[in-house]
């Protein structure tokens, strides 16, 4: 240790950052230390203390108080004090008293930790070596970005994930049939989004009901923190706004469409990305759009990224689905009529890809392909494929582009996905269960008015105040209103034979009965749900949480919980329409369908919150109705009308825009009603023909192409098995102090050691810790559990602090060789290259930082080839801290000439780099843009500013990638000593 004198400069071993310290006052014991740039001061014991003496040499460049540079030549000392002499900028000659040394200066680089004596530990300096070396590999990874989720690997929501978040500002509709993992879809996009640094902000709008749900799964399946944004929220933040206070906002629709102000303030914060749930919700039709329509077509002006999701795009007819196409490119949806010419089009496309299975067999399959097929490129595949000299290979090669080529002119396809259980596959059976109930004479009644009396309809309408023709439908809610008639004075629960059919399965303990099963009800009505959960307490004992509209938040999200839980949880849940929608159930198989919905989307979508993915059973739809009822006939047009239980097939609500009026009249009318459902058979039929030859048929082949699917799946899967993985982890965490330990069945326990590094993710001094796996299967089946991967917050946390910090950029250790004298010293320089280029260009998948390893002896022999990382580090030995510090300073003016000397080794190196991701870039974005190009030409979805944007990310990328420069990133001093000693 140095002696100390008031004026002397010094750093903070531990603390560079604090900058350069000022010695204040010294006695035998302690020593204070000014920091005035970060006006800390320290105090010390000088025998311990972790500082070291700040003295430069020859060639170093050092700045002044008074903001002038000098190239240092000679330094003289008196009483303790160093006085620097060398050039300024302008070439005269000055003195610099180490005092008048400006405190801002930083030595955070290795060339200056290393020279004025600060090294790290030994293995430090490996891991950060390993640490580039990795980081390079899974930044180029394709799988960046999907290997981290708590997911299956889905290959439908990979195929989308991977297409839409290629995509320059993506802007799609995310329109799976219910359950098929929209959200899913929605999170890899967006996790691969910011990963990738193409986008930082987003703001994610979902129906109330669904807050929680989106904010758990993001949470638990992707590691993303979203902050849930809310009135109460807002108003903390006072005048500020509150869309500014994260990174990640969720935000609850029925809140941000009522409120102007807000919307103004979300308009006012600049996000990347906007993601709307529910989206069928956004009603919009020739007479006016709704508020939810407007506060999203405002945004979505404004945020270059739109997500919209929804299972049942045309439930608010075929002009608001067209409304939603335009949120995502107004220019090219702005004509209703030409775009349904189009549709129509894409029949013979369709048929043309169907035929292509038949080439070259069938010859007269080739007319249809050459109707459509009308490219030089295209009918070049068609030749080969028909050529009965081309080889099988040729052929299927010839079949597979051109499908491709084909599927890429589909418009809508291009900005819409909807995969159907039909074509993923895999999906449980559903089994529907009529239960034919005796009207009770309150609900008979009103019915039997209403077919002797036609003008009855009208009272009833107004005495009610409910609509025709729920009040037809829900004879529950209609005997509610007519409360005053003196024979309406019990609960309708207490009369409706529903009621108690329900509680005698509920305790039916045999195969066809609920007694050992959980059971979701849905009803029409909130109030029905309510009176239903009252019933079943007060007549069997049962107590059934209740969901719908009219709860908060945190009182659904605790029904729903309780529902849930496997052991204590209750046995069943009561839930109205809207309330239950987007929400996962597939934990149960049973669902009762207490009344019928008006709409069949509705009805889809209740059947959705169990038929979704990861249900195990086949599912039992129980139907209960009144024999000779409204509701019976609404059921038996949906069974035999559309065949609407036993499978979803997105053609619902067309035929109820085609039926849905007609269908109203003749609920008291068997004979109309008999028709209607052969008409509604007959349109279904032709429909679903129509349906599998054309628009649906192209929608479902586009969003999901299998061959693709399957890289992706497999990029993921060779990230998952990496066996560099853990390796990397077990290194990196002994480094940070946190200690693992392996506690069987393949999972780790992680738990931090008192001297961790603080600030680490999921990781707190004196507490617990987390188990994790590596194992995608075991992490899926525990939620406890946490799963490890490249993508893990805490390990991209250790890498970034590694890679963006000091932390082991230099390092000292011993070598003890047979073969080399001692007293050798020898330069491990890792350079690294640096391409200044906005995150949003993720330049990164063609040249993320790139490590080149100079190896050179003291001679300045250089020994990279012949010497590797590995092998030296094998035979390194690490040595205590103050012996490395009067190491380096005895062997100064070699180091510094050896720094000079590995920087000009490195600097041959580079070109060879750039020029090979200058060619990387081409091959990809120049491939990228002639697809593009040519898809342009057919395919009117491909917006303008697209292939623009692309034109510039290619330029931007190339100059960003000329301007590679190279740094020193850390080094290692290696002196050898006598084995023998
Ligand atoms: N790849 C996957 N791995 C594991 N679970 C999944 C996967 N995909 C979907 N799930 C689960 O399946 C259920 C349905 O998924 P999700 O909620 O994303 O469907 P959705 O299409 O948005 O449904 P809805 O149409 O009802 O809104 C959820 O519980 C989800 O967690």
């Amino acid at each position: 240790m140095s002696d100390f004198s008031p004026g002397q400069r010094w750093i903070s071993d531990g603390e560079a950052e604090l900058g350069l310290g000022t010695v204040l006052n010294c006695d035998a014991r302690s020593v204070t230390i000014l920091f005035s740039a970060s006006q800390e001061t320290r105090t010390y014991n000088t025998r311990q203390a972790p500082l070291t003496r700040v003295m430069f040499g020859s060639g170093d460049r050092v700045l002044s108080a008074d903001g002038w540079q000098m190239l240092v030549d000679d330094s003289k000392e008196s009483g303790g004090l160093i006085t620097y002499i060398g050039e300024d900028s302008e070439g005269n000659l000055r003195e610099l008293p180490e005092a008048k040394l400006a405190d801002t200066m930083q030595f955070d680089q290795a060339r200056d930790r290393l020279l004025t004596g600060q090294v790290d530990r030994n293995d430090w300096f490996d891991l950060r070596f390993r640490t580039l070396h990795h980081y390079q590999r899974i930044e180029q990874h394709s799988a960046l970005g999907f290997a981290g989720p708590r997911i299956d690997l889905i290959p439908h929501q990979l195929y989308i994930a991977d297409e839409v978040a290629g995509r320059h500002a993506p802007r799609v509709l995310l329109a799976d049939e219910v359950g098929l993992g929209k959200t899913i879809e929605a999170g890899l996009i967006l996790h691969r989004l910011l990963l990738t640094g193409r986008i930082e902000r987003a703001l994610i709008l979902v129906p109330d009901s669904l807050t929680h749900q989106w904010l758990v799964e993001l949470l638990r399946r992707f590691s993303l923190n979203v902050s849930l944004l809310d009135e109460h929220q807002s108003q903390a933040h006072g005048s500020a706004n509150p869309f500014e206070s994260a990174q990640l906002v969720l935000a609850s629709q029925g809140w941000l469409f009522a409120n102007i102000h807000r919307q103004d303030q979300a308009l006012a914060s600049r996000f990347d990305l906007l993601i709307v749930d529910e989206a069928h919700h956004l009603d919009w039709s020739s007479e006016g759009s709704g508020p939810g329509y407007q506060c999203v077509e405002q945004l979505a002006a404004e945020i270059p990224g739109l997500l919209l999701l929804t299972a049942t795009p045309e439930q608010m007819g075929v002009e608001s689905h067209f409304a939603r196409l335009r949120l995502l490119d107004a220019e090219r949806y702005h004509d209703i009529e030409r775009f349904k010419d189009e549709e129509r089009h894409y029949i013979a496309v369709a048929s043309a890809i169907d035929a292509l299975d038949e080439l070259p067999n069938a010859v007269e399959a080739r007319s249809r392909v050459e109707v459509v097929a009308d490219d030089r490129d295209s009918q070049a595949l068609l030749a080969t494929l028909c050529n009965q000299e081309a080889s099988s290979e040729q052929q299927d090669a010839a079949r597979a582009q051109l499908r491709d080529a084909l599927l890429d002119r589909h418009g809508t396809g291009r900005v819409m996905f909807r995969n159907s259980r039909r074509h993923v596959g895999g999906f449980p059976e559903r089994r529907l269960h009529l239960e034919a109930l005796e009207m009770p004479s309150a609900y008979r009644r009103v019915v039997r008015r209403l077919e002797r009396d036609e003008d009855y309809l009208d009272e009833l309408l107004i005495e009610t105040g409910i609509d025709h023709p729920d009040v037809l439908i829900y004879p529950d809610a209609t005997y509610r209103e007519l409360s005053n008639d003196p024979l309406n004075t019990e609960s309708w629960w207490h009369i409706d034979p529903r009621v108690n059919w329900l509680l005698e399965k509920l305790s039916d303990d045999s195969e066809s009965g609920f007694a050992n099963d959980k059971v979701l009800i849905i009803a029409h009505h909130r109030e029905t749900a309510e009176g239903l959960a009252e019933g079943l307490r007060v007549l069997g004992g049962y107590h059934a949480p209740v969901f719908h509209e009219g709860l908060s938040l945190v009182e659904r999200d605790r029904a729903a919980a309780a529902f849930a839980d496997e052991e204590d949880g209750c046995q069943v849940l009561v839930c109205s329409e809207i309330g239950s929608e987007g929400r996962n159930f597939q934990f149960c198989r049973h669902l009762v369908m207490f009344d019928m919905p008006q709409h069949p989307d509705q009805l889809e979508q209740r059947i959705g919150r169990l038929d979704r993915i990861g249900q195990r059973h086949a599912i039992e739809l129980h139907a209960p109705t009144f024999t000779g009822s409204p509701g019976e006939r609404l059921l038996r047009w949906y069974h035999e009308g559309m065949d609407a239980f036993s499978a979803p097939h997105g053609i619902g609500s067309e035929l109820f825009d085609a039926f849905g009026d007609a269908l109203a009249d003749a609920l008291l009318d068997d004979e109309m009603l008999d028709e209607i459902i052969a008409e509604t058979r007959q349109m279904f039929t032709a429909k679903l023909a129509e349906r599998d030859a054309g628009r649906n048929r192209l929608l479902e082949l586009n969003a999901c192409r299998p061959t693709r699917a399957k890289q992706v799946s497999d990029a993921v899967r060779e990230l998952d098995e990496d066996p560099a993985l853990p390796k990397f982890v077990e290194r990196a965490l002994d480094v940070f102090g946190v200690d693992s330990q392996e506690i069987g069945n393949g999972l780790l326990h992680l738990q931090p050691s008192q001297h961790m590094l603080d600030g680490l993710p999921g990781l707190v001094k004196g507490e617990e810790g987390f188990s994790a796996t590596y194992s995608r299967a075991q992490a899926l089946a525990r939620d406890d559990i946490q799963r490890l991967s490249w993508e893990h917050p805490l390990l991209r946390e250790m890498m970034e602090r590694i890679l963006d910090g000091t932390m082991g950029n230099t390092a000292l250790a011993l070598l003890r060789h047979p073969a080399i004298p001692s007293g050798r010293l020898m330069a491990e320089l890792v350079f690294r290259t640096h391409c200044p280029a906005p995150k949003s260009l993720h330049i990164n998948r063609f040249l993320p930082p790139t490590a080149i390893r100079v190896l050179l002896d003291e001679s300045g022999a250089n020994l990279t080839s012949k010497i590797s990382f590995t092998g030296l580090g094998k035979n390194l030995q690490k040595v205590n801290k103050s012996l490395a510090r009067d190491l380096i300073k005895s062997r100064h003016d070699q180091l510094r000439d050896l720094l000079t000397q590995g920087e000009g080794e490195a600097e041959r190196e580079l070109p060879s780099i750039v020029e090979a991701a200058e060619s990387r870039m081409r091959a990809q974005l120049d491939s990228e843009l002639a697809r593009l190009t040519a898809l342009a030409e057919h395919n009117p979805a491909v917006r303008a500013e697209e292939l623009e944007a692309l034109k510039q990310e290619r330029q931007a990328l190339s100059d960003a990638i000329e301007n590679t420069r190279l740094r020193l990133d850390s080094v290692r001093v290696v002196i050898t000593v006598d084995p023998n000693a």
